[in-house]
């Protein structure tokens, strides 16, 4: 009898997980979207999101768990694409050959990580071997290279000019292994309780869901008692990604290579198709290094880095060698950047450039610095 159940058990193979997500993505093609279905549909795209969450774990990648590839420098960008698109030869290009890389423990799969220095940042480059169709519902070793993904800063979506229609594809893999690009996370709030039932508070009118497939999607994670705070007009995949949970949100790049091999009229084709695409993109050739000053750029902008310059106290500043900090950054952070102990010895600091009304004013903590200023941290002697 206990032998029988353990075969039960581990006779749910991935092939059982990949048909059950077949056959409810055919449910889902076949059922067509109204008010009436509105909620059907819903609880179908929860059962898929939990069902590519356990094809994932299952194949040993995915999940929110960390990665093999250590993060250094700066920032980290990921070429991600299908195989021979030149995804190793931008990369080669890209970066210094004598830039030095950490040392990483790869065991299963090799992913090559390089740094490209750029305007004085350092951004690690990785070039994921190429995806393949299926990976999100755990074939094959994709899965893998797809959660390595997951870690990067920048996606940099890559094909070459015979390939575009892969775009739509490498978005959908990564949508399937709980990456968004260039989204926000939802606004809402999601607190679990013990009783009183589900109760829905929205800030703004919600034109793509309602309060019962708002409930049937909890109850399908075995939600049964929450308040939910919704403050923008969230669509159902929108709402079961903040249920499930573990997502990551990043920024992406289209790469077009081998544009050498394109003449004018197909390049007039290329950009149209892209426009339709939507997102930012860069043609490039690895081979005949056409454009790489601007793919870098790019890189570099999307990064939203922006650049630091310290002055000691009485000195000058130093131009030379700014700090590299993301946009966004407080004089907190620089402190954390700097040393460990500046945080707790802080007594105010002195900036001078676009954050701040006049030079030289002095700010707190937590004021958050731009591009280019110059700033003098004032700490308690000890
Ligand atoms: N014409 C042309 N060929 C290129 C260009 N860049 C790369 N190639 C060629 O495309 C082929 C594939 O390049 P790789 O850099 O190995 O491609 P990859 O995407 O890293 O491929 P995988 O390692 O299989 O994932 C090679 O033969 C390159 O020489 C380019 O700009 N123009």
């Amino acid at each position: 009898m206990e032998k029988l159940q353990y075969i039960k058990k581990f006779g749910e193979s991935y092939m059982d997980i990949a048909e059950e997500i077949r056959r409810i993505e055919e449910e889902l093609k076949k059922t067509p979207y109204n008010k009436a279905t509105q909620k059907h549909i819903a609880r179908l795209k929860a059962k898929l999101a939990k069902l590519r969450e356990k094809a994932q774990s299952r194949s040993g990648g995915g999940g929110g768990k960390g990665y093999a590839v250590k993060k250094s420098g700066d920032a980290t960008a990921a070429f991600v694409g299908f195989p021979s698109v030149g995804k190793s030869t931008l990369l080669n290009k890209l970066t210094n050959a004598n830039s030095e890389v950490g040392a990483y423990a790869f065991t299963t799969l090799t992913i090559v990580p390089g740094v490209l220095e750029y305007k004085g940042a350092k951004i690690q480059l990785l070039d994921a071997p190429g995806i393949i169709v299926g990976a999100s519902s755990g074939k094959g070793r994709g899965t893998e290279v797809l959660s390595a993904v997951r870690s990067a800063d920048l996606i940099l979506l890559t094909v070459d000019i015979y390939t575009l229609e892969h775009l739509p594809v490498i978005e959908r893999e990564l949508y399937n292994v709980g990456i968004r690009l260039d989204q926000k996370p939802p606004d809402v709030k999601i607190k679990v309780k013990d009783r009183g039932g589900i109760n829905v508070t929205s800030t703004v009118p919600l034109t793509k869901i309602d309060k019962d497939t708002i409930e049937a999607i909890l109850n399908e994670y075995r939600i049964h008692n929450a308040d939910v705070v919704i403050r923008e007009d969230i669509s159902v995949e929108q709402f079961i990604d903040v249920v499930a949970g573990n997502r990551v949100y990043i920024p992406s790049l289209v790469v077009v290579n081998k544009i050498d091999l394109a003449d004018e009229e197909y390049l007039k084709y290329i950009e149209e198709r892209l426009k339709e695409f939507g997102k930012d993109y860069v043609l490039v050739s690895g081979n005949k290094e056409i454009n790489l000053d601007l793919l870098k750029e790019k890189i570099y902008n999307k990064l939203g880095f922006i650049k630091i310059y310290l002055k000691p106290q009485g000195k000058k500043p130093d131009f030379d060698e700014p700090l590299i900090m993301r946009k966004g950054a407080t004089v907190k952070d620089v402190c954390e950047k700097l040393h460990r102990d500046f945080v707790k010895n802080f007594r105010y600091a002195l900036v001078w450039g676009k954050s701040v009304k006049y030079p030289g004013q002095r700010v707190g903590l937590d004021h958050k610095l731009e591009d280019e200023d110059i700033l003098t941290i004032v700490i308690k002697r000890s």
